[in-house]
């Protein structure tokens, strides 16, 4: 471990330094948080997966074990999400018709924690690194979100895009990660002042372009997933004196401790959690911005699915959609209107249905995860443990029913879709998808690869 990381350790919590070198011995703490969205929490169907809940958030409950492979998880009816963590989209005190924008999203902890808790509203989640931002996409598809555009730009032109428009902004920067020490053996290989400094005037810009995107009266969160006082309260007291239109209030939090004294800004109203606090580690500072300024954002018109979209909706799903858009041949869906994002790279906006080929219309695997249709859908069948497994290896399933597109569920929730000839299921689980060839799906509720 890097000396000089252990000294500044040792100087930031000299009382609890043995405490903390201590927690670097023990496991990492794990969690999941129910998808309220897809499951109500009194009927979460796995309750033995369970241990205490934390502190940090409802709905939140510490594991004992990795689940990436559980049933469930793959159906969405759950993330995993390091405990503290889980803290800061509470700060953001999101309402259900919010315009919300998550500027450093992936891998979408705290985005999919924030579409838990719109309905009507709306949120706008973006990720700087392509590849990152297709793992961001496949969380939300799995946890079912609808009303979502996922961005793939810098910070500075899609704030500037849409200037005070938003009304919560979270910036979970990129950081030093030292809270990641346990997970990631790279921070401590890596760790150096330098970095910190450059993560510092990183985060500043990051900040700056956020509060552009604020409404007046809205709500800014930042947090960092570092101990470092310089990426934490310095960047605080920082925006404090570069923008006096940012109010620093309390977060109100229930669980960590007080941040660190530092000149410029009021450290008993932001939170940090060290492992001795029950998480890995984390900060978080909650700004209000003064005044009134306020944009509406540009909105695309809605558009029609044609007839050959419109009989599929008919056949597979009870009731009506609200918002449509094309883009080429595939069909999109929200229960909010489209935003028009002009020039910048929109990786997805909204649920995509499917896609005309030629003259058929052939659905998507994200139609099917949608979690406000999950118990609208028409033709759907049942498989048990062994039949998922087979299924998420890619391969057929000999179930009788129907001929035609069927959602595939296990124990009612949907995991996928697949094409029945009446006997059995052709599989349409996207191949990125599929489990590895020696993958067992919760084989004693181990993982194994
Ligand atoms: C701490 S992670 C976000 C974790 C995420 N909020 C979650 O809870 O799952 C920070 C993210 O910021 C992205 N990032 C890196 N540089 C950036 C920049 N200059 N502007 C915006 N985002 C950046 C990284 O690719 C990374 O995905």
């Amino acid at each position: 471990m890097n000396e000089q990381f252990l000294n500044r350790m040792q100087t930031m919590i000299p009382d609890e330094f043995e405490a903390f070198m201590a927690s670097l011995d023990q496991d990492l703490y794990k969690a999941l948080r129910i998808n309220t969205k897809k499951v109500d929490p009194d009927r979460f169907p796995e309750p033995g997966l369970l241990g205490k809940p934390s502190p940090f958030a409802d709905h939140s409950w510490y594991v004992d074990r990795p689940l990436g492979l559980d049933p469930y998880h793959i159906c969405g009816l759950f993330y995993l999400q390091e405990p503290s963590a889980s803290g800061v989209v509470g700060l953001l005190d999101v309402q259900k018709d919010d315009l919300v924008l998550d500027l450093c999203a992936a891998p979408g902890s705290k985005t999919t924690q924030i579409a838990q808790k719109l309905e009507s509203g709306m949120l706008v989640c973006n990720e700087i690194d392509a590849k990152r931002a297709q793992a961001l996409l496949s969380n939300l598809e799995r946890m079912g979100v609808v009303n979502f555009a996922l961005t793939n730009s810098e910070s500075g032109p899609l704030c500037a895009a849409f200037e005070n428009c938003f009304d919560k902004v979270l910036v979970d920067a990129p950081c030093s990660g030292e809270g990641m020490l346990k997970k990631h053996a790279i921070v401590a290989q890596t760790w150096s002042m330098d970095n910190i400094l450059m993560c510092a005037a990183r985060q500043k810009e990051i900040v700056s372009n956020a509060v552009r995107a604020l409404k007046g009266g809205g709500v800014l969160v930042y947090s960092t997933c570092t101990y470092a006082k310089e990426e934490n309260e310095e960047v605080v007291a920082w925006i404090l004196e570069r923008f006096p239109e940012m109010e620093l209030v309390d977060c109100g939090a229930a669980f960590g401790r007080p941040g660190l004294k530092t000149p410029g800004m009021d450290a008993s109203k932001v939170r940090r959690v060290f492992p001795m606090d029950g998480g890995e580690g984390q900060f978080m500072a909650k700004f209000v911005k003064k005044g009134d300024a306020s944009n509406t954002p540009a909105l695309l018109k809605n558009e029609k699915p044609n007839a050959t979209e419109r009989a599929f909706l008919r056949e597979q799903v009870e009731g009506d959609f609200s918002f449509f858009h094309h883009s080429k041949e595939k069909l999109f869906r929200m229960e909010h209107a489209f935003l028009d994002f002009g020039k910048l790279k929109v990786v997805r906006q909204g649920v995509l249905v499917g896609e005309m080929k030629k003259n058929r219309f052939e659905p998507a695997h994200a139609f099917y995860m949608a979690a406000d249709t999950m118990d609208r859908l028409k033709n759907k069948v049942s498989c048990g443990l062994c039949e998922m497994d087979a299924y998420m290896h890619g391969e057929q399933i000999r179930i009788e029913g129907e001929p035609g597109f069927v959602g595939v569920c296990f124990d009612g929730y949907p995991f996928g879709f697949g094409k029945s000839d009446g006997h059995r299921i052709n599989n349409k689980i996207p191949k990125g998808m599929r489990l590895l060839p020696k993958s067992h799906v919760r084989m004693d509720g181990e993982e194994q690869q």
